[in-house]
Protein backbone atom coordinates (compact mmCIF):
# COMPACT_ATOMS: atom_id res chain seq x y z
CA UNK A 1 0.00 0.00 0.00
CA UNK A 2 1.84 3.29 -1.00
CA UNK A 3 1.67 6.26 1.31
CA UNK A 4 -1.31 8.37 -0.02
CA UNK A 5 -4.25 5.35 0.70
CA UNK A 6 -2.99 4.95 3.93
CA UNK A 7 -3.77 8.87 4.90
CA UNK A 8 -7.45 9.34 6.01
CA UNK A 9 -9.68 10.78 3.05
CA UNK A 10 -10.56 13.64 5.14
CA UNK A 11 -8.94 14.77 8.30
CA UNK A 12 -10.47 17.18 10.89
CA UNK A 13 -7.26 18.20 13.58
CA UNK A 14 -8.71 20.68 16.59
CA UNK A 15 -11.84 22.53 14.81
CA UNK A 16 -13.68 24.68 17.30
CA UNK A 17 -16.10 26.84 16.16
CA UNK A 18 -18.26 29.64 18.15
CA UNK A 19 -21.22 31.78 16.94
CA UNK A 20 -20.06 35.29 18.54
CA UNK A 21 -19.59 34.22 23.17
CA UNK A 22 -21.02 30.84 22.39
CA UNK A 23 -18.66 28.30 21.48
CA UNK A 24 -20.34 25.00 20.46
CA UNK A 25 -17.53 22.94 19.78
CA UNK A 26 -14.01 22.77 20.61
CA UNK A 27 -11.17 21.05 19.75
CA UNK A 28 -12.38 18.37 17.35
CA UNK A 29 -9.98 15.62 15.69
CA UNK A 30 -11.81 13.48 13.15
CA UNK A 31 -10.25 11.01 10.74
CA UNK A 32 -12.92 9.75 7.54
CA UNK A 33 -10.40 6.31 6.55
CA UNK A 34 -11.05 5.45 2.65
CA UNK A 35 -14.10 4.07 1.62
CA UNK A 36 -15.43 4.80 4.87
CA UNK A 37 -18.92 5.51 6.07
CA UNK A 38 -18.59 7.93 8.76
CA UNK A 39 -22.06 9.23 11.02
CA UNK A 40 -21.84 11.95 13.16
CA UNK A 41 -24.14 11.74 16.20
CA UNK A 42 -25.12 13.43 19.16
CA UNK A 43 -27.67 14.90 20.74
CA UNK A 44 -29.92 17.83 19.50
CA UNK A 45 -27.87 21.32 19.28
CA UNK A 46 -24.60 20.09 20.04
CA UNK A 47 -22.99 20.97 16.87
CA UNK A 48 -23.24 18.59 14.18
CA UNK A 49 -24.78 20.35 10.97
CA UNK A 50 -22.83 23.71 12.00
CA UNK A 51 -19.63 20.86 12.00
CA UNK A 52 -20.64 19.72 8.46
CA UNK A 53 -21.50 23.13 7.51
CA UNK A 54 -17.12 23.94 8.48
CA UNK A 55 -16.66 21.17 6.42
CA UNK A 56 -18.19 22.56 3.81
CA UNK A 57 -16.78 25.91 3.61
CA UNK A 58 -20.61 27.09 4.76
CA UNK A 59 -19.24 28.37 8.18
CA UNK A 60 -14.95 29.50 9.23
CA UNK A 61 -13.67 27.63 12.18
CA UNK A 62 -12.01 29.58 15.35
CA UNK A 63 -9.05 27.25 14.93
CA UNK A 64 -8.44 24.28 13.64
CA UNK A 65 -7.35 22.42 10.40
CA UNK A 66 -8.65 20.55 7.42
CA UNK A 67 -6.57 17.85 5.59
CA UNK A 68 -7.58 15.94 2.46
CA UNK A 69 -5.49 12.55 1.82
CA UNK A 70 -2.80 14.38 3.70
CA UNK A 71 -2.51 17.55 1.98
CA UNK A 72 -3.77 21.06 3.96
CA UNK A 73 -6.89 22.16 2.36
CA UNK A 74 -9.15 24.94 3.28
CA UNK A 75 -13.17 24.62 3.01
CA UNK A 76 -13.79 27.74 2.34
CA UNK A 77 -12.00 27.78 -0.96
CA UNK A 78 -14.99 26.70 -2.83
CA UNK A 79 -12.92 26.53 -6.47
CA UNK A 80 -12.10 22.85 -5.97
CA UNK A 81 -15.57 20.75 -5.38
CA UNK A 82 -13.40 18.25 -3.39
CA UNK A 83 -16.22 17.91 -0.53
CA UNK A 84 -19.74 17.03 -1.81
CA UNK A 85 -22.46 17.43 -0.12
CA UNK A 86 -26.81 16.46 -0.13
CA UNK A 87 -28.57 18.80 2.53
CA UNK A 88 -31.84 17.84 4.39
CA UNK A 89 -34.11 19.58 2.16
CA UNK A 90 -32.03 18.75 -1.39
CA UNK A 91 -31.74 22.57 -2.40
CA UNK A 92 -32.51 21.59 -6.06
CA UNK A 93 -33.34 24.43 -8.12
CA UNK A 94 -36.66 24.74 -8.83
CA UNK A 95 -36.62 26.29 -12.33
CA UNK A 96 -34.13 23.43 -13.84
CA UNK A 97 -34.97 20.21 -14.72
CA UNK A 98 -33.37 17.19 -13.40
CA UNK A 99 -30.91 17.24 -16.23
CA UNK A 100 -30.11 20.70 -15.82
CA UNK A 101 -30.11 20.84 -12.11
CA UNK A 102 -27.26 17.84 -12.91
CA UNK A 103 -24.98 19.68 -15.39
CA UNK A 104 -25.25 23.22 -14.10
CA UNK A 105 -21.87 22.95 -11.92
CA UNK A 106 -20.33 20.52 -13.99
CA UNK A 107 -20.40 23.10 -16.63
CA UNK A 108 -20.24 26.75 -15.10
CA UNK A 109 -17.84 25.49 -12.25
CA UNK A 110 -15.88 22.55 -13.74
CA UNK A 111 -15.91 23.66 -17.07
CA UNK A 112 -16.86 20.69 -18.98
CA UNK A 113 -18.93 20.81 -22.09
CA UNK A 114 -22.37 20.41 -21.84
CA UNK A 115 -22.30 17.48 -23.89
CA UNK A 116 -20.03 16.19 -21.76
CA UNK A 117 -21.88 17.23 -19.04
CA UNK A 118 -25.00 15.68 -20.25
CA UNK A 119 -23.23 12.19 -21.18
CA UNK A 120 -21.65 11.96 -17.54
CA UNK A 121 -25.20 13.08 -15.89
CA UNK A 122 -27.51 10.67 -18.05
CA UNK A 123 -25.17 7.52 -16.77
CA UNK A 124 -25.88 8.63 -13.40
CA UNK A 125 -29.34 9.21 -13.71
CA UNK A 126 -29.42 5.33 -15.60
CA UNK A 127 -27.36 4.19 -12.53
CA UNK A 128 -29.97 5.95 -10.20
CA UNK A 129 -33.01 5.17 -12.05
CA UNK A 130 -33.77 8.19 -12.52
CA UNK A 131 -33.34 8.72 -16.55
CA UNK A 132 -37.27 8.63 -17.30
CA UNK A 133 -37.36 11.58 -15.00
CA UNK A 134 -34.66 13.75 -16.74
CA UNK A 135 -36.83 16.22 -18.06
CA UNK A 136 -39.11 17.09 -15.12
CA UNK A 137 -39.23 19.48 -12.49
CA UNK A 138 -38.28 19.21 -8.91
CA UNK A 139 -41.83 19.69 -7.83
CA UNK A 140 -43.03 16.62 -9.96
CA UNK A 141 -40.90 14.53 -7.91
CA UNK A 142 -40.72 12.47 -5.01
CA UNK A 143 -38.90 13.35 -1.75
CA UNK A 144 -36.75 10.17 -2.82
CA UNK A 145 -36.23 11.20 -6.27
CA UNK A 146 -35.35 14.65 -5.21
CA UNK A 147 -32.89 13.28 -2.66
CA UNK A 148 -31.22 11.35 -5.84
CA UNK A 149 -31.02 14.10 -8.11
CA UNK A 150 -29.28 15.64 -5.21
CA UNK A 151 -26.57 13.03 -4.99
CA UNK A 152 -26.11 13.03 -8.48
CA UNK A 153 -25.69 16.46 -8.58
CA UNK A 154 -22.97 15.95 -6.19
CA UNK A 155 -21.55 13.73 -7.33
CA UNK A 156 -20.96 14.58 -11.32
CA UNK A 157 -18.04 16.74 -9.51
CA UNK A 158 -16.48 13.71 -8.62
CA UNK A 159 -15.75 15.00 -5.23
CA UNK A 160 -13.76 13.04 -2.35
CA UNK A 161 -16.07 12.97 -0.30
CA UNK A 162 -19.78 13.02 -0.15
CA UNK A 163 -21.77 14.09 2.90
CA UNK A 164 -25.40 14.06 3.61
CA UNK A 165 -27.37 16.45 6.37
CA UNK A 166 -29.95 13.95 7.46
CA UNK A 167 -30.45 12.01 4.88
CA UNK A 168 -33.55 10.31 6.11
CA UNK A 169 -35.28 12.71 7.50
CA UNK A 170 -37.71 13.38 4.52
CA UNK A 171 -38.56 9.95 3.86
CA UNK A 172 -40.84 6.74 4.34
CA UNK A 173 -39.29 3.75 6.21
CA UNK A 174 -39.12 2.01 3.37
CA UNK A 175 -37.22 4.95 1.62
CA UNK A 176 -34.75 5.38 4.38
CA UNK A 177 -33.18 1.22 3.66
CA UNK A 178 -33.54 2.51 -0.03
CA UNK A 179 -31.07 4.86 1.18
CA UNK A 180 -29.38 2.71 3.18
CA UNK A 181 -28.62 0.63 0.27
CA UNK A 182 -27.84 3.58 -1.96
CA UNK A 183 -24.63 4.47 0.46
CA UNK A 184 -23.34 0.72 0.70
CA UNK A 185 -23.19 0.79 -3.10
CA UNK A 186 -21.46 3.80 -3.33
CA UNK A 187 -19.38 2.64 -0.56
CA UNK A 188 -18.11 -1.14 -2.58
CA UNK A 189 -17.44 1.37 -5.21
CA UNK A 190 -14.84 3.08 -3.83
CA UNK A 191 -16.66 6.34 -2.11
CA UNK A 192 -15.77 7.74 1.43
CA UNK A 193 -19.21 9.12 2.77
CA UNK A 194 -20.02 11.08 5.88
CA UNK A 195 -23.46 11.25 7.23
CA UNK A 196 -25.34 13.73 10.15
CA UNK A 197 -28.17 12.24 11.25
CA UNK A 198 -30.80 11.77 14.39
CA UNK A 199 -31.23 8.55 13.08
CA UNK A 200 -29.55 5.76 15.96
CA UNK A 201 -30.83 2.70 13.44
CA UNK A 202 -29.83 3.95 10.02
CA UNK A 203 -26.14 5.20 11.49
CA UNK A 204 -25.49 1.09 13.24
CA UNK A 205 -26.72 -0.26 9.13
CA UNK A 206 -24.12 1.68 7.43
CA UNK A 207 -21.69 3.12 9.23
CA UNK A 208 -18.20 1.94 9.82
CA UNK A 209 -17.17 4.26 11.95
CA UNK A 210 -19.31 6.63 14.44
CA UNK A 211 -17.98 9.97 15.51
CA UNK A 212 -20.40 11.11 18.70
CA UNK A 213 -20.09 14.96 19.02
CA UNK A 214 -20.28 16.22 22.75
CA UNK A 215 -19.08 12.67 23.71
CA UNK A 216 -14.98 13.61 23.52
N1 LIG B 1 -25.80 30.83 12.28
C1 LIG B 1 -25.88 30.64 13.61
N2 LIG B 1 -25.75 31.66 14.46
C2 LIG B 1 -25.81 31.48 15.79
N3 LIG B 1 -25.99 30.28 16.38
C3 LIG B 1 -26.12 29.22 15.57
C4 LIG B 1 -26.08 29.33 14.14
N4 LIG B 1 -26.23 28.09 13.60
C5 LIG B 1 -26.37 27.25 14.64
N5 LIG B 1 -26.30 27.91 15.81
C6 LIG B 1 -26.38 27.31 17.15
O1 LIG B 1 -25.37 26.32 17.24
C7 LIG B 1 -25.82 25.21 18.00
C8 LIG B 1 -25.62 23.94 17.21
O2 LIG B 1 -26.57 23.90 16.14
P1 LIG B 1 -26.57 22.70 15.08
O3 LIG B 1 -27.75 22.92 14.19
O4 LIG B 1 -25.24 22.59 14.50
O5 LIG B 1 -26.82 21.47 16.06
P2 LIG B 1 -27.20 19.97 15.69
O6 LIG B 1 -26.40 19.10 16.59
O7 LIG B 1 -27.06 19.75 14.24
O8 LIG B 1 -28.72 19.97 16.12
P3 LIG B 1 -29.94 19.07 15.60
O9 LIG B 1 -29.55 17.65 15.92
O10 LIG B 1 -31.10 19.55 16.43
O11 LIG B 1 -30.09 19.34 14.14
C9 LIG B 1 -27.25 25.50 18.39
O12 LIG B 1 -27.25 26.02 19.70
C10 LIG B 1 -27.68 26.56 17.39
O13 LIG B 1 -28.64 27.40 17.93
Amino acid sequence: MNKASQQPTLELRRISKSFGKNLIFKNVNLAIQPQAILSIVGPSGVGKTTLLRTILGLEDVDQGEFFLRGAAFNPLDHSQNQVGAVFQDFRLFPHLNVLQNITLAAVQVQKKSTTEAQEAAEKLLTSLQLLEQKDKYPFQLSGGQKQRVAIARALILKPQVLCYDEPTSALDAASKWQVADLLEQFQASGMTQLVVTHDAEFAKRISNQIFTLGGQ
